[in-house]
């Protein structure tokens, strides 16, 4: 332990995240068949293991990059370029079509659909949350409060004893994201997260981003707000049609990207 900790005083970096030409193929049922009838299913059914009706989607093409701990790095690209993809794939929701994704420590996707119970309260979520990403009762407990006042989701009344159906689509997410934030973790991935909450909520986990940084994990950011991606990544991946079209320091990659989206 202590010479790895020397090892990284030298200023060596520790890879997290190693993408080696990764290739992530979707493959969607029945686009062929006819309307959806009950006969069409039938013979879908029948013909099954054949590739017909089959449409395959190439979503990520051949993506090579390696992430180091303490990196915050930004993923952009237009709708549909592989953003999301990506992230699936790296924490190991997808399986490869080629190439490889190695992952040190436990990635933790942390999507504006994470999966938290809409008809339990936002009380009952937050342990449920916790409990899925590895915290004890104990540590749920210590840190219930710290959750709860970072999601501000008690700012205008007592909502957190609430089913979650009843909070606004910005209130779920900003519980999501507190939820997850909570937690030291070793890969932590974000997909438009931020996007959802107000400006002071935005300040904040932008805060927590950089705080999680300091404590040595790495974090990826999805999102389509450049002002996010400038103040939070030191560095930027941009997707376009599944293929990394660049990567390199924030400033670099988005000057070239606002070229491109003619912004
Ligand atoms: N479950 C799925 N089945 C089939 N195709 C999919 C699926 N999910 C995504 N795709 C396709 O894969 C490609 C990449 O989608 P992805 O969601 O990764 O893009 P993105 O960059 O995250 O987009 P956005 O910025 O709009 O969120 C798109 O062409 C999309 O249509």
């Amino acid at each position: 332990m202590a010479e790895h900790k020397s090892v990284e005083q030298d200023g060596d970096r520790v890879p997290t995240v190693v993408a080696e030409e990764l290739h992530i193929v979707y493959r969607v049922n029945g686009t062929k068949a006819g309307k959806g009838s009950a006969t069409s299913a039938l013979s879908r059914i029948i013909r099954r293991g054949e590739e017909r009706g089959v449409r395959k989607v190439h979503a990520v093409r051949g993506v090579s990059f390696v992430a180091y701990r303490g990196e915050a790095i930004g993923l952009i690209g237009s709708n549909g370029s592989g953003k999301s993809t990506l992230l699936r794939a790296i924490a190991g929701l997808l399986p490869a079509e080629s190439g490889r994704v190695y992952t040190g420590g436990q990635p933790s996707l942390l999507g504006v659909n994470a999966a938290l119970m809409n008809d339990l309260t936002g009380e009952r979520n937050v342990i449920l949350g916790g409990l899925a990403m590895g915290m004890t009762r104990e540590q749920i407990r210590e840190r219930y409060q710290e959750i709860v006042d970072f999601s501000g989701i008690n700012d205008k009344g007592d909502f957190i004893t609430l089913p979650m159906r009843t909070y606004s689509s910005g209130m779920a997410a900003r519980l999501r994201f507190s939820i997850a934030a909570a937690k030291d973790h070793d890969v932590l991935m974000i997909d438009e997260a931020l996007a959802t909450g107000d400006a002071a909520f935005r300040k904040r986990s932008e805060e927590r981003i950089r705080e999680l940084r300091k404590e040595a994990g790495t974090v990826f950011l999805v999102s389509h707000n450049n002002k996010s991606i400038r103040d939070t990544c030191d560095r930027v991946l941009w997707l376009e049609r599944g293929e990394l079209r660049m990567d390199g320091p924030t400033e670099e990659v988005l000057q070239e990207y606002e070229k491109f989206t003619g912004k």
